[in-house]
């Protein structure tokens, strides 16, 4: 077992961790360049702010000369991907700086599934997708099921363990699958974050906001991807968990979701952070 593997058996450890790694985002904030679909602009730009970051929905390919070289992480999302961002999307995450890809409905098409592998190869530092989105990525396959939810997951996180590593051994990413429990993985250690509601489904573009989340993590530690997910995830999921204790549904578990965001402390998330290395 490493070093790194050794601390991080220890539960204690990672409430540390992920407070120092929100506490630096805080002091630093970093700027995070969005090339995200049109439904998670507003949710993601607004978790970014409340977490500390600077977001920036910056996805003109003209720009990215200029600007992407200045940003301290690009978060790329195909969610309404059209031939028209594509070479702004491959642009930036060729720019040299930390970048990580959400593959929303990776299966709903072939262009799609051709655009998140090609984006693959240009080596993100993180993959976060839901079950459906990791299965489908690991495989490279259109959706030919009949239970296929675009968008949304039609499996558990947990069915996804398999194909989350081998997508980390294929494309040298770490991979997060985000679910009940989100699982992290380099391809070699599986850390599981448990904490967060269901409700969070029911709120669209969550998954695009933690994705946009994890990229300002990784702004902050891009030598520790794997630390860096698990972290942004576990965060997000404790303000869900406590913005929940304040809402009667979606669309005020959103509010007070991004209210929790800005107001954690020390003290909660240290003792409330769940993150586990698994055996
Ligand atoms: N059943 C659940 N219980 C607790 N948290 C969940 C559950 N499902 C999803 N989440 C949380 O909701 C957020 C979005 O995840 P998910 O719904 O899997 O992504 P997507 O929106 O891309 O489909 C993540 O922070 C995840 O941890
Ligand atoms: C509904 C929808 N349609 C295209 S992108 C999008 C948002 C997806 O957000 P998430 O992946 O977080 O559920
Ligand atoms: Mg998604």
């Amino acid at each position: 077992m490493d070093d790194g593997a050794k601390e991080q058996r220890d539960p204690a450890w990672w409430g540390r961790r992920a407070w120092s790694l929100l506490s630096a985002v805080r002091a630093r904030a970093p700027l995070v360049q969005c090339i995200t679909n049109l439904v998670s602009m507003d949710i993601a730009a607004n978790a970014l702010l409340a977490a500390g970051a600077s977001p920036a929905m910056v996805h003109s390919l003209r720009e990215v000369p200029d600007f992407t070289p200045r940003c301290d992480a690009v978060y790329v999302n195909v969610g309404t991907l059209s031939e028209d961002w594509l070479p702004s999307m491959r642009a930036a995450a060729s720019a040299g700086r930390p970048w990580v890809l959400d593959p929303v409905a990776a299966a709903a098409s072939g262009f799609r599934m051709e655009a998140c592998v090609e984006l693959l190869a240009l080596r993100p530092a993180v993959v976060r997708g839901n079950a459906s989105e990791i299965l489908a990525l690991a495989d490279r396959s259109v959706a030919a099921a009949s239970n296929f939810k675009g968008a949304d997951s039609s499996h558990e996180s947990v069915d996804a363990l398999e194909a989350a590593k081998a997508l980390a051994l294929s494309s040298g990413a770490v991979v997060a699958v985000s679910g009940a429990v989100d699982f992290i993985t380099n391809g070699e250690k599986f850390v599981g974050a448990s904490n967060g509601v269901p409700m969070m489904q029911k709120i669209t573009a969550t998954g695009c906001a933690v994705t946009a989340l994890i990229a300002a993590f990784v702004a902050i530690e891009p030598s520790d991807a794997l630390v860096a997910a698990a972290c942004a995830l576990a965060i997000f999921g404790l303000a869900g968990e406590i913005g929940m204790e304040s809402s009667k549904g979606p669309a005020s578990l959103r509010m007070h979701l991004i209210d929790t965001l800005y107001c954690l402390d020390e003290e909660t998330v240290t003792s409330r952070v769940r993150i586990a290395l698994r055996p």
